[in-house]
């Protein structure tokens, strides 16, 4: 028998059973819950991460739907177990859902909803963050500064890499990847380079006119290029910045052989998922090449660090905060809740789930929609007129 596990109950008499393994940041995400009849259980486990067993036991006999983290492994026996207990809708509260098992999900019938659209910006800006902590040795001179070692100003001390004119690489230039570069490009009039499987036209766009503006303004335009191959970004760019999905065909799409290509004073920066970099080869690279200099958010066996890593200077590390603002993580959690909630009503799924400010105006009723969900087409769910 399954142990038990503790939880916070709101709206006792709700008619719907909602759990949400995690408490999430802001109160919306509740209200909407509980003002539609949800009884919702919120996991109060002190452990960060909970396991298959624990989410087998909030499931329980009854259950008829559930918002999960991307600590989870949501597989055949969470989405066998939610369907035998009646469910029929989950939802990660992240835009990535690498951690699902969409064909399991599929199998029983159960819809998987993500967050897309709240955590763009939020998630650009902390690679560019990291970009610019990367550049600037800003972590290593915090440290410096803390440790009473500044003695005075030098021409040698913490010289780093100028941005502005220098070449920035995206890989992965969907939503987060194209947000970072107009950052990059517009905040420090970079030149771009990206590699996607499908050509990123509004960037396109966006760089062209900028470089246009630029020029009429008597400056060096800025310039773009669509790579055909992942290496040429790799060869070209002064700073790259990983933005793909995880799948089998980014699965340490950073290797040994791709680290040696690049050059030797590149800036490397990771805010979409670990094992996108095989660690272990950083660790060799950073080691070897001490002015080559990487800022990563996320790890490939999260929440540890490969052995040597935290000792590398030319690392800054931080623990998968990119889309920790304020507005975007009660957003997620608020997107994440009307997924299931949406489900469990029988309403149809939102048309386009880029735009999802309707979900968020804090003055205006939620429209009747499931934001965002990515196995719609399997299901054969209908989708919203509005
Ligand atoms: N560190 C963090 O806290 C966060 C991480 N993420 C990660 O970022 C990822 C991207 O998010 P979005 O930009 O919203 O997704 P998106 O779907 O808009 O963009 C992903 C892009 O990757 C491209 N891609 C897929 N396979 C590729 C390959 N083999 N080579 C090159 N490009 C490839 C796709 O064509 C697409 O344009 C998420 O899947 C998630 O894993 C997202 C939010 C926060
Ligand atoms: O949304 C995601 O995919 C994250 O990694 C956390 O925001």
């Amino acid at each position: 028998m399954a142990k038990p596990i503790s939880i916070e109950v709101w709206n006792p008499s709700g008619k719907y059973r909602v759990v949400s393994t995690k408490s999430m940041p802001g109160t919306r995400w509740i209200r909407l819950l509980t003002d539609q009849d949800c009884r919702l259980e919120i996991c109060t486990e002190k452990k960060t991460i909970l396991s298959v067993e624990d989410i087998l036991a909030l499931i329980g006999n009854r259950c008829d739907g559930v918002i999960g983290q991307l600590t989870e492994d949501w597989g055949e026996v969470l989405f066998s177990a939610l369907k035998r207990a009646g469910g029929s809708a989950f939802s990660n509260m992240a835009v990535g859902y690498n951690n699902v098992d969409v064909n399991a999900a599929n199998k029983y019938g159960i819809a998987v909803g993500n967050t897309p659209g709240v955590l763009t910006e939020t998630t650009a800006e902390l690679a560019a963050s990291l970009s610019l902590a990367a550049a600037r040795r800003i972590v290593e001179a915090d440290q410096f500064m803390r440790a009473g070692l500044y003695d005075g100003w030098l021409p040698h001390l913490f010289v780093g890499n100028l941005l502005k004119g220098q070449t920035v690489g995206v890989i992965g230039a969907g939503r987060i990847g194209s947000a970072y570069a107009r950052m990059m490009i517009e905040g420090f009039k970079m030149n771009l380079i990206y590699y996607d499987l499908y050509q990123a036209t509004r960037l396109e766009k966006f760089v062209t006119a900028y470089g246009q503006f630029l020029k009429e303004n008597g400056e060096p335009p800025v310039t773009w290029k669509r790579a055909a191959s992942m290496e040429d970004v790799l060869r070209e760019a002064d700073v790259i910045s990983l933005h793909p999905v995880l799948d089998k065909t980014t699965y340490h799409l950073i290797n040994k052989e791709s680290l040696a290509i690049m050059k030797k004073e590149a800036i490397l920066v990771n805010a979409s998922r670990g094992p996108v970099i095989d660690e272990a080869a950083l660790v060799e690279h950073l080691k070897a090449n001490p002015m080559f200099r990487v800022g990563l958010d996320v790890f490939e066996d999260e929440p540890f660090m490969k052995p040597g890593l935290a000792e590398q200077k030319n690392a800054v590390v931080v623990p998968h905060i990119a889309s920790a603002s304020k507005w975007t993580r009660e957003g997620m959690a608020t997107l994440a809740a009307l997924n299931v909630l949406g489900k469990i009503k029988g309403y149809p799924i939102w048309s386009d789930p880029n735009r999802v400010e309707p979900f968020l105006d804090e003055n205006s009723p939620a429209p009747a929609a499931c934001p965002s969900i990515v196995n719609a087409k399997q299901l054969g769910l209908p989708s919203s007129k509005l």
